[in-house]
Formats: structure tokens, sequence, C-alpha cells
């Protein structure tokens, strides 16, 4: 008998079109607009994961013709010197899309900064108007994560009515809104976190598992139902031996593909989709603003 290997959902390929489409979409409303869309990002110190988004976000950035504004301030930086930083940014013409990189080292306030960013820049969905929307079930701007998770598994013409989803990971940044995107298209939802109690006999259950933990392969083969949609959000980034080092998931990829239907790797997967989700939310609130301008 051969031995079973999952799908890959290649994140890389989709991204890839979806930043084709952009380009397109940009250059079509560029001369009626008269000007690039513009995104700016402010990130703090340095974490690693962080660092691997803001590399490709600003590769891919300039492949759709989408303006950086980005800002790197050292770890000390102040949350009175942010909040100014965010208000030059919403008042800003050249800027459709607002993101400040979390984590933020322990003595900002990431929540609060999140309030300051205009609701309509917010191109990380992370905005209370935003995650309420989410929660209403009304359009919005969706947290660029999650919305990738759901595009790839919408490609792939993965079927999610009645499905059991387990969400493992509570964060604002991913497991809360994937969770509620998830039942927004009818999965049973559980989510799971770090004072969950036997969490092998919870993961086991699900037909759609995703793993926004951030813990470098903790998802083992025992943990996973035969059959299900493993979806690796975690970027990790693991030192080898000869003091190189690589970005791993949260799943251990090589045993878990021999039992599920399908897996996303990393790199390749869930990251390129949160840069081509950011991406579009920025073109989108681009393209708000130029009919805005049309009524006027
Ligand atoms: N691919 C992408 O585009 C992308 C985007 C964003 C983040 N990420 C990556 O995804 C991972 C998660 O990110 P995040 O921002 O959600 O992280 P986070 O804010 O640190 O949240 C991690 C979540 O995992 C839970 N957790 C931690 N250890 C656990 C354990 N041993 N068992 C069960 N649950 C555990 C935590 O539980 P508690 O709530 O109880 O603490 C928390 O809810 C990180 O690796 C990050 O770099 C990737
Ligand atoms: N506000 C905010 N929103 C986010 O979505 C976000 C943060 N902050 N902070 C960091 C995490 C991590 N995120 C990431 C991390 C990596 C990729 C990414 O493109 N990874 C590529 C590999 C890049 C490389 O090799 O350097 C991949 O293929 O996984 C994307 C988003 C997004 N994240």
């Amino acid at each position: 008998m051969d031995a079973k290997i999952a799908q890959i959902l290649d994140g890389k390929a989709l991204a890839t079109k979806i930043q084709g489409e952009l380009g397109d979409r940009v250059r079509s409303m560029q001369t009626q607009i008269g000007r690039l869309p513009g995104l700016a990002v402010l990130m703090v110190g340095d974490n690693p994961a962080s660092a691997a988004y803001v590399r490709n976000k600003e590769r891919a950035c300039a492949k759709v013709g989408i303006a950086s504004f980005g800002k790197h301030y050292p770890a000390n930086a102040t949350q009175a010197e942010l909040e100014l930083a965010i208000h030059a940014l919403n008042e800003d013409d050249r800027v459709d899309g607002i993101l400040v990189q979390l984590p933020l080292p322990d003595h900002l306030d990431a929540i609060s900064l999140l309030y300051q960013i205009a609701p309509d820049k917010d191109a990380d969905g992370l905005h209370p108007i935003n995650l309420g929307r989410l929660v209403r079930g009304e359009p919005g701007l969706r947290s660029c994560t999650p919305a990738g998770v759901m595009r790839l598994l919408q490609e792939y013409r993965i079927d999610l009515k009645g499905k059991n989803a387990v969400v493992l990971g509570r964060s604002i940044l991913v497991g809360k809104p994937m969770a509620l995107m998830l039942l927004e298209a009818d999965c049973t939802v559980t989510v799971a976190h770090s004072r969950s109690q036997n969490l092998e006999s919870i993961t086991s259950q699900a037909d759609i598992l995703i793993a926004a933990v951030g813990r470098t392969e903790m998802i083992t083969a025992n943990m996973v139902k035969p059959g299900a949609v493993v979806i690796d959000v975690g970027i990790n980034r693991v030192v080898n031996l000869d003091g190189t080092s690589r970005l791993a998931g949260d799943v251990d990829f090589d045993a878990v593909k021999t039992l599920a239907d399908f897996i996303t790797p990393v790199p390749g997967g869930i990251g390129p989709m949160t840069v081509a989700m950011l991406l579009e939310n920025t073109v989108s609130s681009y393209i708000k603003t130029a009919e805005k301008i049309g009524k006027n």
C-alpha cells in the first residue's frame, strides 16, 4: 500500500495570484485617483516573526504598486511617540492602511494604540469597530491572517459546513477572529489555549485544525485526526546546530502530513496569505477613498 501524503495548501502560489490581480486593479485606478495606495507600518524593537513579515510585505508592496511608509522604532519608544505617529498617519492623505506590528514591548499598551487607528485605515482589522463588525457579521476590514486562512480554504474548495473546527490559540491577532470567521462559515468551533485540559482529546476531534500558538512543532501526529485539514499559522525561528536558523511552524509537518488530507507548509503557507490580505485591505480602503472623492 502507498503511504498517504496530504495535499499541500500552497499559500505562496495563491498569494502571488492575488497580488497580480491587486496590481492590475491599482494600475487601472491610479490615473483616476492621482496617486498610489499607501501602507504605513509601525514596528517597535525586534521580533523575529515581525522581521519576516516586514521583509515579505515590503517586497509585495513594491510588486503591487503600494507606497510603503514604514517606521522602525527602538525597543524603548514611548506610548506618546507612537500615538503621535498614528495620529499623523490618520491625517495623511497618501496613507490608506496603517498597521502596528505586534507583539509590542511590555511597557507599551497595544490595545490602547489599536483604538487610535482610524477604523477606515485599519488594514489589520484589529480596531474595536472592525472586530465588532466581524462579531456582528457586517462587512468591514477583516484581520489578515484569519482572512488569509479562509481564502486558502475557499481556493481548495474545502467544505466547512457543519465541520468540527478547533482553533488552538485565542489572541486578538489570530485565534479569536479565526474562530469567528469559521463560525460565520458554519463550522462548529472550539477554541483551546494554554489553560485547556487534555489538548490531545480536543484536537483529535478536529476536521479542521488551526494552530496559532507560537510553539515550534507542538502539534504532533497523535493530536491529529486522520483525514483532517491542518492549518499551521505559527512562525517560529529555530536555530540549527551549526548556528544558522530557519522558520518552523507549530505543526510537526513531516509526521502530520502522513495522516492529514490537507496541510499548509511553513514557510509558503499562511505567511504569504497574510501579506496578500494586508495588501487587499489597503487597496480596498484606497478604492473607498477614491469613491468618496468622486462623490464630492
Ligand atoms: N502566519 C502568519 O501570518 C502569522 C500571523 C500572526 C502570527 N503568527 C504566528 O502565529 C503564532 C501565534 O501568534 P499570536 O500572535 O496569536 O500569539 P500569542 O498572542 O502569543 O498567542 C498564543 C496563543 O497560544 C496559546 N498557547 C500558548 N502556549 C500554549 C500551549 N502550550 N498549549 C495551548 N495553547 C497555548 C496562548 O494561550 P493563553 O491565551 O492562555 O496565553 C495564546 O492564546 C506565533 O508563532 C506568531 O508568530 C503568524
Ligand atoms: N499587527 C500585526 N499583524 C500581523 O499580522 C502580524 C504582526 N502584527 N506581527 C507579526 C506576525 C507574524 N506575521 C507574519 C510572519 C511572516 C510572514 C511571512 O510572509 N512569512 C513567509 C516567510 C518569510 C521569510 O522567509 O522570511 C512564509 O512563507 O511563511 C507573514 C506574516 C504577521 N504578524
